[in-house]
């Protein structure tokens, strides 16, 4: 049987919409509380630098709002890795961050940066932080997350969901094998793998399928979908999505 796989579910843009009236409306927050309601596993944030969505302050009620474990999106720095400290989120996944960028363009140089990143993995860990580190499903890196000692790598599907929105069906094929083989990979290594980035209805099953995957983080399209049918409802109609194809 295959094991049960887990939606965390990302609120940044509900922030995103917050912040563009710089009002308190909507709230992060009651988000947070309704994917808790809904059967959501997780909540997954990410305290940008510029901080265009979620902000410091979110944390701390998202935290104290729900019971669901929090995924701390955050850039490799010493800042970020001082909220984390004080925040003690269940993850922290330390993903790339170009402050000029639309979106997280691709996944973490971890083999490049495994000097920069080993401390700051170290002391998470150290205060019992669980590693996630946000990279391509490349064996190299996947290779140097072992090295630095993180328990989970979550592939980024970005590459993946442009094929599929694109109709690339050979592209769409060839990333499928890529995050497939570099999940079973990571698994049979003792990481555990999970995966996200652009994720929505259409392109979300086959990567749902893929038996080692722990993990979905999605943001965008939910909170997208949240506008026509409520959160509640995206969230219910993705999860019965990925068990369907599990
Ligand atoms: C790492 C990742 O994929 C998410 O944090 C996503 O990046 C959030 O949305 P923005 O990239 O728009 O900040
Ligand atoms: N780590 C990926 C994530 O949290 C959500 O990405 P997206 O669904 O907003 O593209």
């Amino acid at each position: 049987m295959n094991r049960p796989l887990r939606l965390g579910v990302n609120i940044d843009h509900v922030a995103t919409i917050r912040n563009a009236r710089g009002g308190d409306h909507p709230d992060p927050v009651r988000a947070a509380e309704i994917v808790a309601s809904v059967g959501g596993d997780g909540i997954t944030a990410h305290l940008r630098e510029d901080r265009r969505h979620i902000r410091d302050a979110d944390l701390k009620r998202i935290q104290e709002a729900t019971d669901l474990p929090l995924n701390l999106e955050m850039a490799a720095t010493e800042e970020m890795l001082e909220i984390a400290l004080r925040h003690m989120p269940h993850a922290a996944c330390i993903v790339p961050e170009k402050r000029e960028e639309r979106t997280t363009e691709g996944g973490l140089d971890a083999a490049g940066q495994h000097n920069t990143l080993a401390p700051i993995v170290w002391k998470l860990r150290d205060r019992g932080i669980r590693v996630s580190l946000f990279i391509e499903a490349d064996e190299r890196q996947l290779d140097a997350a072992l090295k630095l000692g993180a328990e989970v790598v979550e592939f980024h599907t970005g590459e993946y969901a442009h094929a599929h929105l694109d109709g690339e069906s050979e592209k769409v094929a060839r990333e499928l094998k890529r995050i497939s083989d570099m999940a079973a990979l990571a698994a049979k290594n003792g990481i555990e793998p999970h995966a996200g980035h652009g994720l929505t209805y259409e392109n979300v099953q086959p990567i749902a399928a893929i038996p080692q995957i722990a993990e979905l983080n999605i943001g965008h399209y939910l909170v997208g979908e949240a506008v026509f049918v409520g959160l509640e409802q995206a969230v219910r109609h993705m999860r019965e999505l990925m068990d369907d194809a599990r």
